[in-house]
């Protein structure tokens, strides 16, 4: 089994970071190109794994191969490695806006294709990554690749058109939520509490409060509640936060993703 990566960036990185770390492939099965050698020199010293400037030798050495260079790269990237793609391989695309339709009429020949939006949490293993099929891919195939990108956190099969919100509820989320992350820390520096403390104090109340959503299954509005001691500390954040306008502003910045994401 080979595992190729046509672009050796942030999101490759985290993806066979996290697919090493959970033992689900040895880097001796994964190879990675990139036009720039710097960025090959960081991934060979980081994860081990075989590299090379020459996208076609990936392309036509791997038994699943994934395109992860930027949007707009797509294009170019394809038309160079058409003639070297094969029928029985799994071709694995990352990028927002490219459609199966899309991809299917760049190859211009019968490609498996599996649409991926991955997230770079990937790396530690916390990643979740939406996944859809185009027509020629089978169960069998789709459950692999699944089991693959299971060492990057959860998958979930979504269909092509939830991939778009798929991009702006986790591919770009993590962003927003260092954001905020940040921003609580700073909140806690500015009352006196050293930088380094703060960022460990607002990273695990996030990971705990994720991880309580995630294995009570309660409503959100049910565990905020419950933090909400009445008359209390809480509520007083809570009501400034609304004043704010917190929800409002997440909401239209996930819109502004979802847009930006399908227009690529
Ligand atoms: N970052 C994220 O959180 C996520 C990213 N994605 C998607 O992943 C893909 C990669 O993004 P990301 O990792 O952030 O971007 P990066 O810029 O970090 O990585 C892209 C890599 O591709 C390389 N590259 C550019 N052109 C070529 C080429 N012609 N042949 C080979 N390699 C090339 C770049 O090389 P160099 O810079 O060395 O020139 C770079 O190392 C994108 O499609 C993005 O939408 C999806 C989900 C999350
Ligand atoms: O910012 C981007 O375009 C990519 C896609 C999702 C996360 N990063």
């Amino acid at each position: 089994m080979k595992l190729g990566f046509i672009g050796c960036g942030n999101m490759a990185g985290a993806m066979i970071g996290g697919i090493l770390k959970n033992g689900i492939l040895p880097a001796e099965e994964m190879i990675g190109s990139n036009s720039k050698e710097s960025s090959l020199k960081r991934t060979a010293q980081e994860y081990g794994i075989q590299t090379t400037l020459d996208n076609r030798a990936v392309a036509g050495s791997s038994d699943i191969l994934v395109l992860s260079v930027k949007p707009q790269y797509y294009a170019e990237v394809i038309e160079e490695i058409r003639q070297d793609v094969r029928e029985d391989q799994l071709i694995v695309t990352i990028a927002p806006g490219k459609t199966i339709e899309w991809l299917t009429e760049r190859f211009a020949k019968p490609v498996k294709i599996i649409r991926c939006m991955p997230n770079t949490p990937a790396l530690v293993g916390e990643g979740i990554t939406g996944v859809c099929a185009g027509s020629l891919v089978s169960r069998e195939e789709l459950d692999y690749v699944c089991h693959i990108l299971s060492g990057c956190g959860r998958t979930e099969v979504v269909s092509e058109k939830l991939l778009d919100v798929v991009v702006s509820v986790s591919g770009s989320a993590p962003a927003y939520v260092f954001m905020f992350i940040e921003a609580m820390a700073d909140g806690a520096v500015a009352d006196g509490m050293p930088r380094a403390q703060a960022y460990k104090f607002a990273a695990q109340a996030v990971l705990g409060s994720a991880k309580m959503i995630l294995e009570t299954g309660k409503h959100p509005g049910e565990l905020k509640d419950m933090v909400c001691s009445p008359g209390g500390t809480t509520i007083e954040a809570v009501r400034v936060l609304e004043e704010k306008g917190l929800r409002s502003a997440v909401i239209e910045a996930m819109k502004a993703c979802v847009e930006k994401g399908r227009n690529m």
